[in-house]
């Protein structure tokens, strides 16, 4: 039975103790022709934090997701995960890495003309290494570890509700055991009882896999539920990053407005009351 931590509890180690980090961005320039997108920009993820990117729309959060995934090249700067330059690797080099991540997009999530069966199993049958017998325990494990039961393995798709559709695509993801999970806005889509069922998963999932989470979102509830540490981008670069209290105490416009606007505030008073809700319990 694992234990949920807080965001809170999860930071009291200090993140060097933790070991170098999982993911370096260093110096990173993105253009795209006469645009500058990114600019110097620096951050340091490190191993069993749910590391969240913000910012204001079109700032690059997207780009920059993909580039840790090795999909685009920035112009200038490296992208270092687990210890290897991945703007530098070789594209057999760069696949064998990506089975140790894990991807959740928000758009093409599944495969439509495939079961969720066949889904699931597409990454191992991709390594071309692993019996029928063996691909099929594993998916029904990681249908099992989102909560889909075993009579959804054949159908489609289309055949499933959004957070169906979601889990299914997390179990993908963690089709081949990751210890890096990129998930992109992870609960666009889903309304707010489903939406807190699936952030409660992703909780749950961080801690009994120990894994390390990057995550784009613009659902400040999802944020602030489930980040470790905030990066801020903005002017280009990343303007803060740190635990959320921390970030909100910064004085820029751009965090005023995203975090302590009507919507930031309701976030973050849900936020404290089931903080405090746990705590009575404890
Ligand atoms: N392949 C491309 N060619 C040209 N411009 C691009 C390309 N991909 C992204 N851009 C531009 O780069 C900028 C950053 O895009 P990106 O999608 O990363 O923003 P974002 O922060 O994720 O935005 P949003 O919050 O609206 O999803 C945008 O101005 C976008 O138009």
């Amino acid at each position: 039975m694992v234990t949920k931590r807080t965001p809170q509890q999860l930071n009291r180690k200090p993140l060097e103790d933790v070991g170098p980090p999982v993911v370096e961005i260093k110096d990173l320039w993105t253009r795209f022709g006469r645009t500058v997108v990114h600019q110097d920009l620096n951050l340091k993820i490190y191993a069993g934090e749910i590391l969240t990117i913000v910012g204001g729309s079109g700032t690059g959060k997207t780009v920059l997701l993909r580039q840790m995934l090795g999909l685009e090249k920035p112009a200038r700067g490296s992208v270092v995960v687990f210890g290897e330059d991945i703007c530098a690797a070789a594209p057999e080099q760069l696949q064998k890495m990506r089975n140790h991540w894990g991807m959740l997009f928000q758009a093409g999530a599944l495969f439509s003309a495939l079961t969720v069966f066949e889904n699931i199993a597409l990454p191992m049958r991709e390594l071309h290494a692993l019996p029928e017998d063996v691909i099929r325990e594993a998916v029904l494990l990681k249908m099992n570890m989102v909560g889909l039961g075993v009579e959804h393995a054949n159908k489609m798709p289309s055949d499933l509700s959004g957070g169906m559709v979601k889990r299914a695509a997390l179990a993908r993801a963690l089709a081949l055991e990751p210890q890096l999970l990129f998930l992109d806005e992870p609960t666009a889509g889903l309304d707010p009882d489903l939406s807190d069922a699936f952030v409660a998963l992703i909780q749950t999932l961080h801690a009994e896999l120990k894994l390390t989470v990057v995550m784009v979102t613009h659902d400040l509830d999802t944020m602030f539920a489930l980040s470790t540490r905030i990066a801020v981008l903005a002017e280009k670069h990343v303007i803060a990053v740190g635990p959320s209290c921390d970030v909100l105490k910064v004085d820029h416009p751009f965090i005023k407005q995203f975090f302590l606007g009507p919507r930031g505030q309701r976030a973050l008073e849900v936020l404290e009351q089931k903080l405090a809700g746990n705590e009575s319990e404890n």
